[in-house]
């Protein structure tokens, strides 16, 4: 029996930086990966981080032989994920009272866990606490032939392919199949997008959606909604996807299909019941500190069914740990205003309210827009394509939602986050002084076109 104070089931971002922070306190970890190749969880080693690689790579290398450049951009993106998993592990691996085992884990009892090594050894642990983040694994919708199919991949399988695919099909528009339109379009891939929803980017205003749509197609990326998936069939080199399309029956070749179709709560295996955690629908019940129904379990990240973010997975540490040696005040509420950001090569970033919504809702609102093309720093960079949006409330002055679609969204949203959390008035942002030429001083324009 191997015993610590505080026990991890998976590596993900919550359990690595609770791990951290426990075991610089002196008190004893046990780190449970069932994978050596995962050391430091999902986000650096097969998502958010190598796909921004890969995207960073598809818009850098647009010369040359399409196959060569993919091919690099692998290996790349290879490298940089090794360096990252070693850091992470040596992170938490190299404290005094930390052991990290790579087994998978399953509950035996609320306090006992058994853990079963490759060759098939195991150990049994005890914790007093323990901590369950075990992320979210792909779904594969039931149609026909697709689980079955040789061209069929996951976005984990499918960055580790290294023959760029002639003709991507993606089943799925959401983050991920619009993440991988842009890249494998930018690397030279025939890519076409089926989306069993009706609208394309659904959750953003429509203004938003149509200009996005626009340039995805002008970067040869095809959209079709309301494509009901039949049947997925494997023909030499290649698969077919008969989907029906408005009454219509339609067919689709492709030597590689991307199956994006969301993540579901990875529960399985691991005793659950044994313990007696309650899981939904969702993933893992918890309550508004991430405990579990069980007094020393907790569940953090994708596995306890709320929003998939890495940035999330990282807040829910700072839940636990404000509970564990803080005030335990900090709840799930403070994830209710958080940005989302779609990685295209022109990334939309988006907070709070948008028009539509405001209108909607009959909230009061004024608005300030304008066009990428009007920021010196988005020509230096060469990507003028999009416009930026905000509202603010005319009796506050606060700042009540923004759209960003332009070169380094992602970023410019952070500020925007800021001042809406602090509940700064527009007018800060407005006149503050920024750097030049830096994209953040389009602030000074955006905020002065308010009406
Ligand atoms: C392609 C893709 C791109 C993404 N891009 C972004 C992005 O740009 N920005 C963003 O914020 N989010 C992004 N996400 C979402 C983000 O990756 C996840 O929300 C986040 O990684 C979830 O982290 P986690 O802390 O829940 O656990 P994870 O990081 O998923 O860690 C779970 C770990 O548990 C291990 N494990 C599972 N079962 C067991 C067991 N029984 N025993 C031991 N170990 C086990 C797994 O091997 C894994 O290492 C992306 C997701 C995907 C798929
Ligand atoms: N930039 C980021 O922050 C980022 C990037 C990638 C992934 N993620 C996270 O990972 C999660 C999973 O991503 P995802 O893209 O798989 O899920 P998603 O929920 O974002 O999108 C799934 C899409 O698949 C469609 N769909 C579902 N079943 C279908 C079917 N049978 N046929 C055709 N279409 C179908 C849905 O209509 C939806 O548009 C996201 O929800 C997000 O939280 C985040």
């Amino acid at each position: 029996m191997i015993a610590a104070k505080n026990v991890f089931i998976g590596f993900g971002k919550a359990a690595k930086t609770l791990a951290g922070a426990l075991a610089s306190r002196g008190e004893s970890v046990i780190m449970i990966e069932a994978s050596d190749k995962m050391y430091g969880g999902t986000c650096i080693n097969v998502a958010c981080i190598p796909t921004k690689t890969l995207l960073t790579s598809s818009q850098n290398n647009q010369l040359g032989n399409a196959q060569e450049n993919y091919l690099n951009a692998i290996v790349n993106k290879n490298d940089v994920t090794g360096t990252l998993r070693s850091s992470n592990l040596h992170k938490i691996a190299d404290k005094a009272t930390v052991t990290v085992l790579n087994g998978r884990a399953e509950f035996e009892a609320p306090k006992q866990l058994k853990v079963t090594y490759k060759n098939g050894k195991t150990d049994e642990i005890s914790g007093e606490r323990i901590f369950i983040n075990t992320g979210s694994t792909p779904i594969i919708p039931d149609i026909p032939g697709l689980r079955d199919s040789r061209f069929a991949k996951t976005s984990e399988t499918l960055m580790d392919q290294r023959e760029l695919p002639r003709q991507l099909v993606i089943i799925g528009g959401g983050y991920i199949g619009l993440e991988f339109a842009s890249i494998y379009a930018n690397f030279g891939s025939q890519v076409t997008v089926l989306d069993a929803g009706n609208k394309f980017m659904p959750r953003d205003e429509r203004e938003l959606a149509t200009a996005v749509k626009q340039n995805m197609a002008q970067k040869g990326v095809q959209f079709e909604a309301n494509a009901q998936i039949e049947k997925v069939e494997d023909q030499p080199g290649e698969a077919v996807i008969s989907f029906t399309q408005n009454g219509n029956t339609r067919k689709i070749a492709a030597d590689t299909v991307l199956v994006a179709t969301g993540r579901r709560a990875n529960i399985d295996g691991l005793g659950l019941d044994k313990a007696g955690v309650k899981t939904n629908q969702h993933g893992i019940v918890v309550n508004d500190h991430l405990q579990t129904n069980v007094a020393n379990i907790w569940a953090m990240g994708d596995v306890r069914g709320g929003a998939q973010f890495t940035y999330i997975s990282l807040d829910d540490y700072r839940i636990v740990l404000d509970q564990l040696v803080g005030e335990g005040k900090r709840t799930l509420s403070e994830q209710a205003l958080v940005p989302h950001v779609v990685f295209l090569n022109t990334p939309v970033a988006t907070i709070g309210l948008n028009e539509e919504q405001a209108k909607a809702q009959n909230i009061a609102y004024q608005s300030g827009k304008i066009a990428t093309a009007t920021i010196p720093k988005a020509h230096v960079l060469g990507n003028t394509t999009g416009y930026l949006k905000v509202l603010v409330s005319p009796e506050t002055h606060e700042i009540l939602g923004a759209t960003l679609y332009c070169v380094d969204a992602q970023e410019l949203i952070n500020t925007i986050s800021l001042a809406m959390h602090q509940h700064i008035p527009y007018e800060v942002l407005r006149d503050q002084i920024y750097s030049h030429p830096t994209m953040t001083e389009a602030f000074n324009d955006l905020f002065s076109a308010i009406q």
